[in-house]
């Protein structure tokens, strides 16, 4: 059974008028951490928006786990995507996030207690998310994003807003999860993430 997770030849994606993707080749293996690194602007967002189905390509072709992204619930039961920050519920607490994620989700990658204290968010678990500053949140979104299961994380800018040693700690988790079989790939201007994967550019050289 071929453990490609990710295969994707000759994309090209036009925004507009506008060439953002050009003739791209990327092949992941289950297990790899791929950080996607480049300037602003070089088209790592637009990448992982195809690798999640929610960017049609203008050409060439984009296959996830053997198939063609769909953004159906299919395709959501193996993929976890950490995008720009969620529209929070009005009304609930950091906590009570993570538990509606786990009450959807019945085979949970961990329990709410055990993501409050991996992300560090234990002591501001009663806040409400817009209580809690920047990188709380994007903690949370973090904690949300591995509490669901999944086996590929497909994550843009996971270290936005995160202190120098919570990059490091989340380098740690991203490892783990590679460790037991599951596959990252990273849009990331952070060099810590960056150094602990396997580095490649949208403009399709290799860093
Ligand atoms: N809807 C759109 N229409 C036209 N051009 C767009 C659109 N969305 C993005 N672009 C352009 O596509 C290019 C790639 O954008 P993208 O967000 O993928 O870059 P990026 O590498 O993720 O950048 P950053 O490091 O700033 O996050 C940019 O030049 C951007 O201005």
């Amino acid at each position: 059974m071929s453990s490609l997770i990710v295969d994707v030849a000759g994309l090209t994606v036009e925004l507009g008028a506008n060439p953002v993707l050009r003739d791209l080749e990327l092949a992941v293996e289950q297990g790899e951490i791929v950080a996607v690194v480049g300037p602003n602007g070089s088209g790592k967002s637009t990448l992982l928006r195809c690798l999640a189905g929610l960017q049609p390509p203008t050409s060439g072709t984009v296959r996830v786990f053997g198939a063609e992204p769909a953004d159906d619930a299919a395709f959501w039961r193996s993929v976890a995507l950490l995008g720009d920050e969620p529209a929070w519920y009005p009304g609930l607490t950091a906590r009570e996030h993570l538990e509606l994620m786990g009450a959807v989700h019945a085979e949970a990658r961990m329990t709410v207690e055990s993501a409050l204290e991996v992300f560090a968010l234990a002591e501001r678990a009663d806040a409400p998310p817009l209580n809690l500053s920047t990188g709380q949140r994007q903690r949370l979104c973090l904690a949300a994003t591995l509490l669901r299961p999944s086996t590929l994380l497909l994550l843009d800018e996971p270290e936005r807003g995160l202190d120098a040693g919570f990059r490091v700690r989340l380098a740690r988790l991203l490892e783990e999860y590679a460790d037991e079989g599951g596959t990252v790939v990273m849009a990331t201007h952070d060099e810590t993430l960056a150094g602990a994967a396997r580095q490649v550019s949208p403009t399709g050289v290799t860093a």
